[in-house]
């Protein structure tokens, strides 16, 4: 690494120990200076343990504040009692607070604090590190956050209030705060009302469901201030400028786990403090050219969308209502005839298969980013041929039973399911991995499912199949026509029609519905096109973990 002229560099006590504390544009680090020396067996040794110099990236410095050696903290109202012996040799402190990382992908704030000689020398140790945390330009000031009290076990507030804005007071972050009063709340505040100008994000405490009406509040928003038709399923989307943070405080939040690898309120607010970007791709869904939503996590028609439909009759039980319908939904083994016709995406590098996960600065996806933003949207649009021809201007096409159908667009990590529905599937490359559970007995079912829970591929059987693509449609077989507004009562009709026509088969209904983000949609022949990063999110993706994950500090150096 280059080698960065140093701002500060001073000898400062830190608990009762003098340390060499140095400062340049990219660290802050603290080296415990020898004093007392000690003679062992002939040999001189330092009268101190190796591993007391620490050192902490600039862009992970929290905030500096003036430590009041009298009466605790002058400005943020923490008390801390000076040590004696400092106390009248070291009369002024500061205190520098900053990113630890803590088990399983979990962040933490941590504190120092130096004591100087001299009030002037603090000073400059004050203004300097200010300065530089001024300089990081990604960092947010001013937030707009929506709070959705009923989401998850309904500790929105209580998380947000608690954990949270004590950690925004103390970066100095401002924030305008919205409690959601209905479903849809934030997303039409956010696509109509809020003066977005005046931000520099947006931020969501509550689960899947919040995150999905910030991205229909925000793109469509876009959309419509850049004279963009979003009923057209081959327009090019404009990209959010706004990032996205999240609070998980949700039943999955299956976004959050992806994109900071874990669900924790704490790790998420310093992931938004730090000012981190992370690109994500969008899908878009039609419906005979009619736009019904946006999908980021996973569209899933059969298993999933029928554990969400039965799940929403059981939003009273919390997040144990998904364990509930899961178990029901897995006991009736629906299956569901239809086309699936899809474009693969062949351009790229990545394959669903793929040992190598998408993590924090993926190549894969600055690679694939590029290549779309370099020469999008190169889409065939040759209308793909629904009769028995398995391949056609560039789209194929699969008849079938089908068990599941479900288009990852991200891995759906979740702690449900740590690796997620696609393991191998990437933030922010442009496209969705698309999975096929053909019909297959209930055994098998339980064994590709289990899978999702252990180190083995639920990939690897032959009635799945996988396909990384770019866009893909889907039609049901009894589509009756393109109008089939009511869903569930052809649904119903053609159920009780198939099986009085075979009155000894287990028949399946006609239709599933599709879980869009964990919302139902309304229609089950749907188109769906993968809009590559076209939202940031408050994030970095998952960071690889140390490899001697035993080391006290990973910071120490
Ligand atoms: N004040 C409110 N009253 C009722 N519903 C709300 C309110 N605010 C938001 N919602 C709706 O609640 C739904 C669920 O919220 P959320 O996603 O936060 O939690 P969840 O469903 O428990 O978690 P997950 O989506 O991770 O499974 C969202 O679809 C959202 O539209
Ligand atoms: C019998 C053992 C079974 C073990 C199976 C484990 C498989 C779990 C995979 C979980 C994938 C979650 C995908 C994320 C979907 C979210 O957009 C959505 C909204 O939050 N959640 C659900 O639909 C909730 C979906 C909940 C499904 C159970
Ligand atoms: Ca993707």
């Amino acid at each position: 690494m280059e080698k960065q002229p140093r701002l500060l560099a001073s000898q400062l006590l830190l608990k009762n120990s003098l340390f060499e504390v140095s400062l340049n544009r990219v660290l802050l680090t603290w080296t415990e200076i020898p004093t007392k020396k000690k003679r062992v067996s002939g040999v001189i040794h330092h009268a101190f343990k190796v591993g007391t110099s620490h050192g902490v990236s600039v862009s992970e410095i929290l905030a500096v504040k003036e430590l009041d050696v009298d009466s605790g903290t002058k400005d943020d109202g923490r008390w801390q009692k000076m040590p004696q012996k400092s106390s009248e040799a070291y009369p002024y402190a500061f205190t520098v607070s900053y990113v630890e990382r803590a088990w399983q992908h979990r962040w933490r704030c941590s504190d120092v604090t130096f004591h100087c000689l001299e009030g002037a020398l603090c000073q400059q140790w004050i203004q300097t590190i200010r300065e530089q945390l001024a300089a990081l330009t990604s960092r947010p000031k001013h937030l707009l956050v929506y709070i959705n009290p009923y989401g998850g076990k309904q500790q929105g507030k209580r998380i947000y209030e608690q954990k949270v804005a004590p950690l925004f007071i103390l970066a100095s972050i401002s924030t305008d705060v919205i409690v959601t009063e209905h479903a849809n709340h934030a997303r039409d505040h956010l696509r109509t009302e809020a003066e977005l100008k005046q931000y520099d994000g947006v931020v969501c405490v509550g689960g899947d469901g919040m995150f999905s009406e910030m991205v229909h509040g925000l793109v469509s928003r876009t959309q419509r201030d850049n004279g963009v038709d979003q009923n057209s399923p081959e327009e090019k989307l404009v990209p959010c400028t706004l990032r996205i943070g999240i609070i998980p405080a949700g039943s999955t939040d299956c976004i959050c786990y992806a994109t900071v690898g874990i669900n924790d309120p704490v790790t998420s607010a310093l992931h938004i403090i730090v000012g981190d970007a992370q690109p994500m791709d969008v899908c878009s869904v039609h419906h005979n050219n009619t736009f019904l939503r946006y999908s980021v996590s996973l569209l899933g028609y059969g298993f999933y969308g029928d554990v969400l439909a039965d799940s929403e009759r059981k939003r009273w039980m919390g997040p144990a209502r998904y364990d509930f319908s899961g178990f029901k939904t897995f006991l009736t083994h629906h299956y569901y005839e239809g086309t699936v016709s899809f474009l693969p995406a062949t351009d790229i590098l990545g394959t669903p298969r793929d040992k190598t996960r998408c993590r924090a600065g993926c190549f894969i996806c600055q690679h694939n980013g590029q290549l779309y933003s370099e020469d999008a949207p190169e889409i065939c649009e040759t209308d793909p041929d629904v009769s028995d021809s398995e391949y056609k201007g560039g789209w194929q096409v699969i008849r079938g039973k089908f068990l599941a159908i479900n288009a990852a667009s991200m891995s759906c990590a979740c702690p449900r399911s740590p690796k997620g529905l696609s393991p191998a599937a990437h933030l922010a490359d442009g496209t969705t991995d698309l999975i096929l559970v053909r019909k297959c007995s209930r055994f098998n079912f339980l064994r590709h499912l289990l899978r999702h829970t252990s180190k083995y591929d639920q990939f690897d059987m032959t009635f799945v199949e996988v396909h990384r693509v770019r866009r893909f449609r889907f039609t049901p077989r009894y589509c009756q026509s393109d109008s089939e507004l009511d869903l569930r009562e052809n649904g119903k009709r053609l159920f009780s029609q198939i099986c009085r026509d075979h009155p000894a088969c287990s028949c399946s209904p006609a239709y599933s519905s599709w879980n869009c983000d964990g919302e139902i949609l309304p229609h089950a022949a749907i188109e769906v096109g993968v809009h590559c990063q076209l939202i940031k999110l408050f994030a970095r993706g998952i960071e690889e973990q140390p490899v001697f994950e035993d080391l006290p500090n990973p910071c120490a150096i």
